[in-house]
């Protein structure tokens, strides 16, 4: 057997490149803010949103829930023997990504995979980490070689999870309950143009779709709807639809339908969305129609996920692509923040 060191590989260290959320009431407007800088997001929208986060305390879940998968990551390494430092730094809020590779500068870091932590495809989901990375390896001096590791919406470990979780949900439902898979909206225009051209756009639905059949058929599920969820913008500007809320509500008044299993496949943890817009504002808004709903479990905490992140970094080390379930293509793999092909994403 080798003995192997972080010597043998050309990474040595790994970030997990994150959103970010904040950590005290005091936080919530300057994160949101940092979130919605030139991105066009109303002042009514983004006061509603605070509302959110001021009723969770002012606390968002997502960086203790990093921190959680970092501490799985972590275990991972050192089951598979490996010695390889895992950082953690973010877009929006503390640590924020600049002050992190600051750090591992000092530490002598040289290369750098990076995990960010979206499964998709898209502007937010991928071209805006790929920014991140840019802007930090332009501002930090001597910033480490990074390479990103891939989109993994059809991970063969990420989808089992799912999978487990979904019929476990299943099995707490009434029998014969409708499955619904959401995820993040995001505006028409920005799905149109996400992916290089010649794959003709949509990546990011059409992953989230892909996702939700590979994810149903290992749970045998065979009926089941795909909706999105926590649109923002003016209301002139289309999102993806039907949002969440709606569809449940017409599956109520349209088809008496009582029971729904809801599936998050669009977050790999309980972010804000997730408990706040499913556990509170939909279960809410549908209680009024009669509507029980069940939420699947997120992957993000569990050790299929440290698995993949950490199968994912051996897929950069050896070169090789590990097989994958999915029909749509998995990119992002690219080095130093650049893009994953000429007009990728380009709005
Ligand atoms: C596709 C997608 C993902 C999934 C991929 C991924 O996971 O990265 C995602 C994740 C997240 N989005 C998050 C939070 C927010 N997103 C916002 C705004 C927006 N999201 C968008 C898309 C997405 N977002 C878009 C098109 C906008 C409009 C502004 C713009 O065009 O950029 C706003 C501003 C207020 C509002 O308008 O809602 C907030 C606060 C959090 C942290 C939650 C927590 O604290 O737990 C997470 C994980
Ligand atoms: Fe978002």
């Amino acid at each position: 057997m080798s003995d192997q060191t972080s010597t043998d590989s050309p990474v040595d260290a790994l970030l997990v490149l994150s959103f970010g959320g904040p950590e005290g009431q005091e936080d919530v407007i300057p994160f949101l803010e940092n979130v919605t800088r030139g991105r066009g997001i109303p002042r009514e929208r983004l006061e509603e949103v605070a509302t959110h986060y001021r009723h969770l305390g002012g606390r968002s879940p997502i960086n203790d829930l990093n921190r959680e998968i970092i501490a799985n990551v972590r275990a991972e390494l050192a089951g598979r023997g490996r010695d390889l430092p895992v950082y953690f730094g973010n877009r929006n809020w503390t640590p924020m990504a600049e002050d992190t590779v600051r750090q591992m500068v000092a530490d002598g870091v040289r290369t750098a995979a990076v995990f960010a932590t979206s499964a998709w495809g898209g502007y937010s989901g991928c071209a805006q980490y790929n920014e991140d990375i840019a802007r930090v390896r332009d501002q930090v001096a001597d910033a480490p070689a990074m390479l990103r590791l891939r989109q993994f919406y059809d991970h063969p470990l990420f989808v089992e999870r799912f999978a487990a979780d979904l019929r476990t949900a299943v099995d707490a439902a009434a029998p014969g309950a409708r499955v619904v898979f959401t995820a993040h909206s995001v505006p028409d225009a920005a799905d149109a143009a996400a992916g290089p051209p010649d794959l003709g756009g949509h990546l990011y639905s059409r992953q989230v779709h892909e996702a939700s059949r590979l994810v149903a058929e290992a749970a045998g599920v065979g009926d089941y709807d795909v909706v999105w969820q926590s649109r923002s913008g003016p209301p002139s500007v289309p999102w993806l639809e039907p949002d969440v809320v709606d569809h449940v509500s017409a599956l109520a008044e349209e088809r008496g339908i009582t029971d729904v299993v809801v599936v998050p496949i669009g977050f790999i943890s309980d972010h804000v969305e997730v408990i706040w817009d499913l556990d509170t504002e939909l279960v809410d808004e549908v209680r009024e129609l009669g509507v029980t709903v069940t939420r699947c479990a997120t992957p993000g905490p569990s050790a299929e996920f440290a698995r993949m992140v950490v199968d994912l970094i051996e897929e950069i080390e050896t070169g090789t692509a590990q097989p994958r379930p999915g029909a749509v293509p998995a990119l992002g793999r690219t080095r130093d923040g650049e893009r994953c092909g000429v007009g990728c994403c380009s709005r």
